[in-house]
């Protein structure tokens, strides 16, 4: 099935050769070709150009994009988007003016969502996960990175990723799953830290592994929750198990999980929200993906990731949704890109190539994903009429997608 997109207003995020990440000063520039043409053969990008020189080609459907964009979908490298239910009465409290850890210590929170989601069906988990994972779809994610961490038991962490599994098996975008068996401390392990994360390492994560749920580890490095030394013992162990770690750190303080994570060879760094001068500094000449996660900024009221800063330090920097029940209950890359402009003062470039190509990197696919590249995926947003991609950002809780394409197919 041979695709051609002809009148393309501009075609963005144009990479002629496989790029890994963007750092720094060159995360500023954003190629892309105006009044283009595209050709996707089945899943694949074979080809692109300028209108001027449209080569006669045989195809199967012409679509014609006159006054859109087109540009690969977002990747989105940090969700907890398979959840049970959801804590709108903590949103009320929160509103009263309770914060998050204090919900928390009272058994709200993690906590809550986990009683809900070890109390409902793997089945009906997996509808309400559709519902969510289509719905982000449909606004133009098209590479997902999805958590366990709400289960918190052996049974119903193996819960989680199966349904983890089941969206990878019915769906076509990719989905990488992360092991978030540290992601709080269960109430009956009050007092047991030592032992919690025994279990964890000991009974879970063998099975984990051994059923190959997971391709990566994760623990929530917080005061109150897990500390530099129980990062380091659960990152080792995963290690063992081929598990690398993509981890939460700096999201209230900086406790140092930031160099912890950069010396278990992370592939990120997320939240990152409370940065010290050496947290920065530890960045720069890492492999490790500093992954902001504005939406949650937003929703709790919390700092956001300097982004600005590190950037100009000439650091990497992606953007993900954290989409989850406590503390960011949206999925919307759209927004994302538009809060990092308005609230971290990135460009609109560094914002979408942040969103693309450094997301990609951030769950190991750049060299399929993130970028309009002969020869990588179809994944593919096509806006409607918009005047320039400022535009995308700019207007902010617009919808300004016409069309998404996920393995060269059009999704309904
Ligand atoms: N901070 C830790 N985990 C999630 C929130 C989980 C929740 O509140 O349910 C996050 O990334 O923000
Ligand atoms: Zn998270």
């Amino acid at each position: 099935m041979k695709l051609l997109f002809i009148n393309i207003k501009e075609l963005l995020q144009v990479r002629e050769t496989s790029i890994e990440k963007l750092s720094g000063k060159e995360m500023k520039s954003l190629p892309s070709l105006n009044n283009a043409w595209l050709l996707v053969d089945n899943k694949t990008i074979i080809d692109y150009g300028s209108m001027d020189n449209l080569p006669e080609l045989e195809v199967d459907e012409t679509i014609d994009a006159t006054g859109k964009m087109i540009m690969p979908t977002w990747c989105d490298s940090h969700t907890h988007l398979v959840y049970a239910g959801n804590r709108e009465l903590e949103f009320g409290q929160r509103i009263k003016g309770m914060t998050y850890e204090e919900i928390a210590s009272k058994g709200g929170g993690i906590l809550n969502s986990a009683k809900t989601l070890q109390e409902t069906s793997e089945e009906v988990i997996y509808e309400q996960s559709v519902v969510r994972l289509e719905e982000v779809m449909r606004l133009g994610t098209g590479a997902i990175e999805i958590k366990s961490g709400y289960g918190l038991t052996k049974e119903a962490e193996l819960k989680m990723l199966r349904v983890i599994k089941k969206l990878k098996e019915n769906y076509t975008l990719p989905i990488k799953a992360t092991f978030l068996g540290a992601h709080a401390l269960p109430s009956e392990y009050k007092e047991k830290k030592v032992e919690y994360i025994d279990y964890v390492i000991n009974e879970i994560l063998p099975e984990v592994a051994a059923q190959g749920l997971a391709e990566y580890i994760d623990i929530f490095c917080e005061k109150g929750y897990f500390t530099v030394e129980d990062t380091q013992k659960l990152l080792a162990a995963g290690k063992k198990y081929g598990l690398k770690p993509k981890i939460h750190v700096n999201q209230f303080n900086a406790i140092g999980g930031v160099q912890t994570g950069i010396e278990n060879d992370a592939l990120s760094v997320d939240h990152l929200e409370e940065m010290r001068p050496e947290d920065i500094n530890s960045l720069k000449n890492s492999t490790t993906m500093p992954v902001a996660l504005p939406g949650c900024s937003l929703f709790l009221s919390i700092p956001y990731t300097p982004g600005r800063k590190m950037i100009d330090a000439g650091l990497p920097l992606a953007l993900a949704t954290d989409f989850n029940p406590g503390s960011c209950p949206s999925g919307n890359m759209n927004l994302v890109v538009s809060l990092a402009c308005i609230k971290m003062n990135l460009t609109p470039e560094e914002a979408i190539n942040a969103a693309t190509i450094n997301g990609a990197y951030a769950m190991e696919l750049s060299k399929t994903h993130g970028s309009i590249t002969k020869g990588k995926i179809a994944n593919l947003i096509v806006t409607k009429p918009i005047p320039s991609y400022t535009y995308l950002p700019y207007s902010f809780g617009s919808n300004n997608i016409d069309s998404v394409y996920i393995n060269g197919k059009k999704l309904k």
